[in-house]
């Protein structure tokens, strides 16, 4: 079997808008394993969420998938997601079954009309062929008393409104992980939570993974989750993935100007409060029409007239760590 559970090459997700064209995702490739965890990293509006959305085929209009192959194994050989009709049935039965998604706020998932407990049993049978209700409520309430919901029977028929954010996050997880997914996107799924909360939310994914055999694209801006939950990391600049390696060769030899800012930018443990964290200045242009360039160079402290040339390519700095930027051109 093949060790990639998902191939994500060349990808290309843009927006036609009336002012240009919004090169959201644009020429992203990045490899995820089997029972591994990828973390794709990078501020607002690199195009993480849009990469996710891509994956899914759930790109909201005008946004289109334009390019490149989203290659999925389950076991029976890879399909290419990329061409695949985002309404196709083989769509609607991998949402949801073989790939799930949480959200940071999980109100933009759960249903503010019904209870949890209808939400999970929507899940669960939508992908049934036989409806056995029985079955799926003993697998709902299985769930709900795995992700530590407290008092599962009366959360089962409450609604969101009726619990605290903590409960919400629980309850999104447990319909993501009803099914068993072979694959768990995870979009800041703790950035809203107290960091104790945070924690069990991270260790309770971890434990799915083993229990599961489950494969977690981790989306983040946060390098401190990145070292406690990525086996691998995609460092995302402006629709492209600018760094990638294993979490090993990012943390220990990390190459790009980005990686490294970013890197700074982590609050180190025994360091004096007062001393304040390092911040990559300015913010993250909107890729409308984005001339081509490389597109870190307006905030790079290491540009040089190079950079504004052309697109710098993705080069192999050790096996599997690459990196996008002019002045590692290899050895
Ligand atoms: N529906 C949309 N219409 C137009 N542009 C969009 C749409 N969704 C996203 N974009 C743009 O695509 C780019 C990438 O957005 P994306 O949400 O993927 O970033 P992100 O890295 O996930 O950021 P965040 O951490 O804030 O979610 C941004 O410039 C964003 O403004």
């Amino acid at each position: 079997m093949n060790d990639y559970i998902l191939q994500v090459e060349n990808l290309k997700t843009y927006f036609k808008l009336d002012t240009g064209t919004l090169k959201a995702v644009d020429d992203v490739t990045f490899y995820l394993k089997r029972n591994e965890t990828i973390g794709i990293i990078g501020e607002s509006g690199c195009g993480k969420s849009v990469t996710a959305h891509s994956i899914l085929r759930t790109v909201q209009n005008p946004g289109k998938v334009l390019g490149g192959r989203i290659l999925y194994d389950d076991g029976s050989g890879p399909v290419d997601l990329v061409t695949c009709s985002p309404d196709s049935k083989a769509m609607r039965k991998l949402r949801g079954k073989d790939i799930s998604m949480i959200f940071q706020e999980p109100m933009a998932s759960l249903s503010p009309v019904y209870t949890i407990g209808a939400q999970m049993m929507e899940a669960v049978l939508v992908h049934q062929e036989k409806k056995d209700k029985k079955a799926a409520k003993e697998l709902c309430m299985e769930m709900l008393r795995a992700v530590g919901m407290p008092d599962p029977e009366q959360k089962y028929n409450a609604y969101p409104h009726q619990m605290s954010g903590g409960q919400c996050q629980r309850a999104m997880i447990a319909i993501a992980m009803v099914n068993k997914p072979k694959i768990l996107i995870a979009d800041e799924p703790t950035t809203a939570l107290d960091v104790t909360v945070q924690a069990q939310i991270t260790d309770l994914m971890k434990h799915f993974q083993k229990e599961f055999n489950m494969s977690i694209i981790y989306i983040t801006h946060d390098m401190g989750v990145i070292a406690e939950m990525a086996d691998t990391i995609a460092v995302m600049y402006l629709g492209r993935v600018v760094e990638s390696g294993s979490a090993r060769a990012i943390f220990k030899n990390p190459i790009h100007p980005y990686t490294k800012g970013l890197l700074k930018s982590m609050p180190v443990l025994g360091n004096k409060s007062s001393e304040r964290l390092h911040a990559i200045e300015g913010n993250v242009p909107v890729p409308l029409d984005p001339p081509d360039e490389c597109g870190f160079c307006s905030r790079c402290q290491e540009k040089t007239a190079a950079c504004a040339g052309s697109i710098p390519p993705l080069v192999e700095v050790e096996p599997d760590h690459l990196v996008r930027c002019f002045h590692y051109q290899g050895e």
